[in-house]
């Protein structure tokens, strides 16, 4: 049976008498992706500083599992420009770090040739991977990702979720994720949590976006080419773990017309 990792239960927060978030219930379970979306200002961030233990949340509780190993992937890597600090050594910082696992890391990112670069000079879709990759040397069990492809190009978003849910079948692992982008990243999410102080609306991403507080939010979805992406994507039927079980794993899908 699929292990629940995180369950938030009538979580609520105000910051000076200001409600920012109220009774929000959710959960993730292992090899389950989640999606937070939700407007500017809407408490996602919020929501995830409470389930990282940076902020007490007024009302309500965190459930966690026993057994939860978090690796966080933050927003901006915010580290001064006239320090010099490789990939290596960066990666290296991390608590516990099997300083082994950080070439093979990076090779499976893609960026094993950036290990002795310093990390100001990266792009910024280098920069996420490493941040990725210093997520995924924490060994965790739940990946949580606060807009993963921010300030990445539209073919280096498609590469990172297509990288993210590569892990998820790898690992097994549940992941978290803030988007602001709402086509590319449904392709590749089971559940679609979508907030606005409250939930206004859960579940699959046909569901979402069908739901009239979603459409309220972000408009009526059109018959455009991210909307076609993402019908394709859900054509395939998925094992217990999220993985993919047809043969639709054989070539890439983010091209293509067929259904
Ligand atoms: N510690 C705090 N004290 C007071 N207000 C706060 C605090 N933390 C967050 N806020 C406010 O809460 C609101 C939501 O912030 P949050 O960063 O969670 O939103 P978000 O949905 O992640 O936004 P965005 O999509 O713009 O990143 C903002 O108006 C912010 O100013």
């Amino acid at each position: 049976m699929t292990k629940q990792l995180v369950a938030f239960e009538k979580i609520g927060i105000a910051f000076d008498g200001r409600v920012l978030l109220e009774s929000i219930d959710m959960s993730i379970s292992e090899g389950e992706i989640v999606t937070l979306i939700g407007p500017n200002g809407s408490g996602k961030s919020t929501l995830i500083r409470i389930l990282l233990g940076l902020q007490e949340a007024t009302s309500g509780q965190v459930v966690r599992h026993k057994a939860l190993r978090i690796g966080y992937m933050p927003q901006k890597l915010h580290i001064d420009p006239t320090l010099p600090l490789t990939v290596k050594h960066f990666l290296a910082l991390v608590r516990g770090v099997d300083k082994h696992q950080i070439l093979p890391t990076l090779k499976k990112l893609g960026i094993a040739h950036l290990i002795h670069s310093q990390v100001h000079v990266l792009s910024g879709g280098e920069t996420q991977r490493v941040l990725l990759a210093r997520a995924l040397l924490n060994r965790p069990n739940l990946l949580v990702l606060d807009e993963p492809v921010q300030g990445v190009d539209v073919n280096g978003q498609v590469e990172l979720y297509n990288l993210i849910e590569g892990i998820r079948n790898e690992l097994g692992c549940g992941v978290l994720m803030v988007s602001h982008d709402l086509h590319l990243v449904m392709a590749k999410t089971d559940t679609v949590v979508c907030i606005n102080q409250h939930v206004c609306c859960s579940g699959s991403p046909q569901h979402v976006t069908g739901h009239p507080a979603y459409q309220a939010l972000f408009g009526v979805p059109g018959a455009d080419e991210s909307i076609a992406i993402y019908a394709h994507q859900h054509d395939h039927v998925h094992d217990e773990h999220g993985g993919i079980l047809s043969d639709s794993d054989t070539h890439t899908h983010t091209d293509c017309r067929h259904h």
